[in-house]
């Protein structure tokens, strides 16, 4: 059985905005990542006195800190949402982390992504990487680069110390993080170029791999810790991101219709009507609409208010969630057969409640078609994919996968395709669908 800590999806934001509270913008990129964490908030601020200020809480954005920001000021600072497994769900756990360094002022941090190995003690990962910065007398862009190489993989950080704001980026580049320019003046760094546009920020560039970037009142700096073979998350395009959001250089929206295009030509079957698993299905669905020639429609609703169920901590809870979260239309689906696209099938709780769903409203057929192919092997790298009851693809075929769901067929889209849509400028992870791991030790491990 394998040992690694499987890891998590968060947002991080940072912001510099000389002359202008940061508070507001932190808030509203904050609200534009939620889709990538639901658990806890936090922000960090910095008024140019002698302490950073956090302000930290249970739940979403709105929920865990918007009544706690009242006369907060500062024009620097960092924001996060929280995804959990390194650690409890909990507001200890929550973040951006504050540390202070001996003699030194303080500085605060925030991570996305799931440290494999940190020296030191104890702690979440994160907390682990801030007590190492900790221990490094110098500046806070001197410590991650001393820092940075000693640990082992996934973070896009933002940091903060002594009026800088700071972003760094693992040497394969597992996570995205995107730089902009503030309109007025100042920078913003953030998980999506998403974030970048509600704050109204003109998009600069992506950090790079290996790279620390400094933000400061006389402009920016760089320097590169690492590099060499990238490792961009496929599973960011296929579930994670925003479809308006760019990720090196490939629109979100673009991929995802892309692959549903490529899944009907991969995966093609007749039918009366397409139609997707919401919310994250819809443009692969929309592409294999336009593909076949298939009639697009809406035959599950989806309530805006329950979250995302693949990020829930226990799988009581996502299946719960799946249950208040879906319905069937049943005037749309009655008397009809059904292709149901899906991004991706990891534990199936969705695809077995969305065909019997379908069933009950009356669907002669349904056949599922996901837009991924099919997930086999564990992340160690972010996303909260396991051994054992996690798999459900592990070891079954797409027939298999079929019975499973209860479909009258299913199947997936090859790797080749996802690839060929997925492919920017960097080597894609595509390792929880191919088993082809980037880094060494994640091979030994995964390999049980
Ligand atoms: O096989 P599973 O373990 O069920 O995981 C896969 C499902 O989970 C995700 O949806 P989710 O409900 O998290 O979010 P969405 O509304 O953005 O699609 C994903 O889009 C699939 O529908
Ligand atoms: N979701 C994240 O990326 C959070 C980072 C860290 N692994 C934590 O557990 O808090
Ligand atoms: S294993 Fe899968 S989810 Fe994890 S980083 Fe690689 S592609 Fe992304
Ligand atoms: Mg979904």
């Amino acid at each position: 059985m394998i040992s690694g800590e499987a890891g998590e999806e968060c947002g991080v934001i940072g912001v510099l905005a000389p002359g202008r509270p940061a508070v507001p913008m932190l808030l509203d990129g904050l609200f534009t990542l939620q889709h990538r964490g639901q658990e806890s908030a936090g922000l960090a601020v910095w008024d140019g006195g002698d302490d950073i200020a956090t302000r930290l809480g249970m739940g979403l954005v709105g929920d865990a800190i918007g009544g706690q920001v009242d006369g907060l000021g500062g024009s620097l600072g960092i924001g996060h949402v929280r995804y959990s497994t390194s650690g409890a769900s909990s507001l200890a756990n929550a973040q951006p982390i504050r540390g202070r360094r001996r003699g030194r002022t303080p500085f605060a941090i925030a991570h996305n992504g799931n440290l494999t190995w940190v020296p030191g003690p104890g702690g979440t990962d994160t907390r682990r990487l801030a007590t190492l910065l900790a221990g490094v007398h110098r500046p806070l862009g001197a410590a991650m680069a001393d820092t940075l190489p000693l640990v082992s993989g996934a973070y896009s950080l933002v940091a903060m110390a002594d009026g800088t704001l700071y972003a760094a980026r693992d040497s394969y580049g597992f996570r995205p993080l995107s730089m902009g320019v503030l309109e007025g003046g100042g920078w913003v760094v953030a998980s999506e170029t998403a974030a970048l546009d509600a704050l109204g920020a003109e998009f600069v560039r992506d950090v790079e791999p290996g790279e620390i970037v400094e933000f400061d009142v006389r402009g920016t700096r760089s320097y590169r810790f690492g590099g060499g073979r990238s490792a961009l998350c496929v599973f960011e395009h296929v579930y994670f991101a925003r479809p308006d959001s760019v990720i090196d250089k490939r629109p979100v929206y673009e991929v995802r219709r892309d692959c549903g295009a490529a899944l009907a030509r991969e995966a093609p079957v007749e039918a009366d009507l397409v139609m997707p698993v919401p919310d994250t299905a819809r443009i692969a669905a929309l592409g294999y609409a336009e593909e076949s020639g298939i009639r697009y429609a809406e035959g599950l609703v989806r309530n805006i208010y329950v979250s995302r169920t693949f990020i829930q901590p226990s799988q009581a809870q996502r299946q719960g969630g799946v249950r208040l979260k879906l319905r069937p239309v049943e005037h749309v689906v009655a008397g009809r057969s059904v292709v149901v696209v899906d991004d991706s099938i990891v534990r199936a709780t969705s695809a077995r409640q969305v065909v019997a769903l379908l069933r009950s409203a009356g669907a002669t057929r349904v056949h599922v078609r996901v837009a991924s192919p099919a997930v086999r092997w564990p992340c160690f790298f972010g996303v909260d994919i396991r051994v054992g009851d996690d798999l459900a693809a592990r070891h079954r075929t797409a027939e298999e996968m079929g019975r499973l769901v209860g479909a009258d067929s299913l199947a997936y889209l090859s790797a080749d395709a996802l690839v060929s849509a997925a492919r920017g400028s960097m080597d894609l992870c595509t390792a929880c669908f191919t088993g082809d791991y980037p880094t060494a030790d994640s091979r030994r491990e995964a390999t049980w």
